[in-house]
């Protein structure tokens, strides 16, 4: 670790989904990994084992393209016997009644602005699901949130700044302990719900963070001193261009085409 570095995570969003490959707002619907997800997921695993990551802990959300990422990393690394925590608090953003519908097309609908906005913004939210929603029961029925989120937790849809509030304190109230116990944490999620556990430790503003992309299957690191601040910052584990590309792709997901 660098000098002053005293805690490590590794984040990583999941591998490339089927609904990211339609280009569909995805949120909490439960898509899963494309086949270039699945290589993605495999290829994070080999970049891991190649810089000899060892990890004491994992945290995920309760999604699958999440979940299938971790187990493939974990399974590359030769390290699925370590403890896996999921949670909905990692999940992705709830895209609300955007779910389903295609990006470009959005765009070309309601304008790339308005898309960005929807997308980006750090507190506007998307329009809520509403119950005649084709995928509102298969998410609110769902018997993975029988116990939480509560009724009243329950999100209809989400800014990014309701994803932080209840990302957040998953983050302070459980992966921060173990990280203060001494282990080495990995975690697979969501561009969102990563892009607000990032804005948090890099203290980005409500207005830089828009700018934000997160690549799908691309780790990335973080060392952190002893007041949780981040002595190495999103150091991507990948090659500069790649990340660069693949950064500026998500980015073009809602242009009108
Ligand atoms: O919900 C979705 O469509 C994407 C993110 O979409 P954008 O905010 O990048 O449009 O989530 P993920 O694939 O990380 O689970």
């Amino acid at each position: 670790m660098e000098a002053g570095a005293k805690y490590r995570v590794v984040m990583v969003r999941h591998g490339e989904s089927e609904w990211n490959e339609k280009n569909l707002f995805c949120g909490w619907y439960d898509a899963d990994l494309s086949a270039k997800g699945a290589e993605e997921a495999e290829q994070a695993a080999k970049t891991l084992a190649g810089s000899g990551y060892k990890f004491d802990v994992a945290f995920t959300s309760v999604l699958k393209r999440a979940n299938k990422t971790l187990e493939a990393i974990l399974k590359g690394l030769k390290q699925e016997n370590i403890p896996v925590n999921k949670s909905w608090r990692l999940n992705e953003r709830h895209y609300g009644g955007l779910t389903g519908l295609n990006k470009s097309e959005t765009a070309a609908k309601y304008g790339e602005a308005q898309v960005q906005i929807w997308r980006r913004s750090f507190d506007v939210p998307p329009p809520p699901m509403e119950e005649s929603n084709k995928y509102y029961k298969e998410i609110v029925e769902d018997p993975r949130y029988a116990k939480e989120p509560t009724k009243e937790e329950f999100p209809m849809f989400e800014s990014l700044k309701l994803t932080i509030a209840r990302t957040l304190p998953y983050w302070e109230g459980s992966i921060v302990p173990e990280l203060k116990a001494g282990k080495t944490v990995l975690i697979a999620a969501h561009g969102n719900s990563l892009r607000g556990i990032v804005k948090h430790l890099d203290a980005i503003s409500d207005d830089g963070i828009m700018s934000l992309n997160l690549p799908t299957g691309i780790p990335f690191e973080y060392q952190l001193d002893e007041n949780l601040k981040p002595v190495v910052s999103m150091k991507f584990l990948g090659d500069e261009e790649t990340v660069k590309k693949a950064m500026e792709a998500v980015a073009a997901q809602g242009k009108a085409k």
